[in-house]
């Protein structure tokens, strides 16, 4: 969003609460107050939570911060919540010269580590405890590390998983955190973080690599069709079981995977949920090339700083030659899958798949 006159959308809304947490400097007490309670007034409304007692005194701060703002409608605290997270950004920016995610520390996001260095920014998911499985905040944290590698003087751009896995796709978890408007409103705002995560790899503009350490499921997988190479430890698995879930496909692979492999080949993954080995992925044309897991990383590794040296621009102008035909046809196709997804969540099948694998009945 730019210039104050315009209002907040939604998507400004929650890429300001994204910012909040990458803030370089503690912005203070004060101000964290008065973002708590643009915050609440933005997603709750007026405040008509009990006063805590006196003695109660964090929670007293924040209720008197929120109660301050009496009826201020909902869009204008989120507005105001915007503008403030705007300025709070840009105080914190010594020029705008500065390139996004060039300083940051890796510690800047709780769920991946990103690091630069040899001309490769290195995206890793890093929940390996839970698979590297994609949390609501880990959407919006990839979002934020991929428009900053887009921008940033890094050559080609890469993502890798900690741990075993490469990532077990969605996290299942996060269908059980309900906002006020119940299921419902949880399938359409799913939707729509959906729909703007899967355009930051259409719109990506660098090389765009995937080092598939482990097993891929859901998401991870589907999202390799808009990756620009595939390179996989040959322990790597490759999994959409999208029926099994009650689900359909996403990431654009209802396309991008017919196109790649064939029409019947996507049908065995993507509608019987046929987990392929890395050899089948390979031969198939999802992955690009697979290698022996003692010698993964150091292959890959190798490989990439040799491809980081390429001149960058020439390497950016011949992925936006080859994939700019494409882009509204995919961007059209995200928007269709994300249609039919909002759906499919509400479904019995769906529900009762993730219910199963809450209660530890059911695992792939
Ligand atoms: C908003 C956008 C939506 C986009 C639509 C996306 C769709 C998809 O991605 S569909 C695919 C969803 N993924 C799954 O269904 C995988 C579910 N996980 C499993 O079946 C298994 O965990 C496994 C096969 C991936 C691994 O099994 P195992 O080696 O036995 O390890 P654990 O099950 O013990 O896992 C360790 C730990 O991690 C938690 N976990 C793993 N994956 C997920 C997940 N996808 N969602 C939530 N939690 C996950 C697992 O529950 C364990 O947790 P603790 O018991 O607390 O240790």
């Amino acid at each position: 969003m730019s210039g104050t006159a315009m209002r907040a959308s939604q998507k400004d809304f929650e890429n300001a609460m994204n910012q909040v947490k990458l803030l370089k400097k503690d912005p203070g007490n004060e101000v964290k107050l008065k973002l708590y309670a643009l915050y609440k007034q933005a997603t709750e409304g007026s405040c008509t939570m009990p006063k805590p007692g006196v003695f109660d005194l964090v929670n007293k701060a924040k209720w008197d911060a929120w109660n301050a703002l009496g009826s201020l409608p909902k869009e204008t605290a989120r507005q105001n919540y915007v503008e403030l997270v705007s300025s709070l950004t840009s105080a914190s920016q010594p020029s705008s010269q500065v390139e996004p995610g060039a300083d940051r520390k890796p510690s800047a996001y709780e769920t991946l580590e990103v690091t630069s260095e040899d001309g490769i920014t290195k995206i890793m998911f890093n929940r390996p405890t839970k698979k590297n499985a994609i949390t609501t905040q880990m959407y919006h944290e990839i979002m934020l590390a991929l428009k900053a590698a887009g921008k940033d003087d890094s050559s080609v751009t890469v993502l890798t998983g900690n741990g075993d896995y490469y990532s077990s796709g969605n996290d299942l978890t996060n269908f059980t955190d309900l906002p006020p408007g119940g299921p419902e409103e949880k399938a359409k705002n799913s939707a729509i973080l959906l729909r703007d995560f899967i355009d930051c790899f259409i719109d990506f503009p660098k090389p765009l690599i995937a080092v598939v350490n482990g097993p891929a499921v859901g998401i991870s997988v589907t999202t390799l069709g808009l990756c620009d190479a595939v390179y996989a430890t040959d322990r790597a698995t490759f999994h959409t079981p999208f029926s099994h879930l009650g689900q359909s496909p996403e990431g654009c692979s209802s396309y991008t995977f017919p196109k790649i492999m064939g029409p019947s080949k996507a049908t065995e993954m993507l509608i019987f949920g046929k987990k392929l080995t890395a050899r089948e992925a390979c031969a198939q044309g999802l992955v690009t090339e697979v290698f022996p897991d003692s010698t993964f990383q150091k292959e890959v590794w190798t490989r990439l700083k040799a491809y980081a040296k390429l001149p960058p621009n020439a390497m950016r102008i011949s992925k936006e030659i080859m994939r700019s035909r494409e882009k509204e046809k995919l961007r059209a196709i995200n928007v269709e899958e994300c249609n039919v997804l909002q759906e499919r969540w509400l479904s019995d099948e769906c529900m009762n798949a993730v219910m199963n694998f809450l209660s530890r009945k059911a695992k792939l």
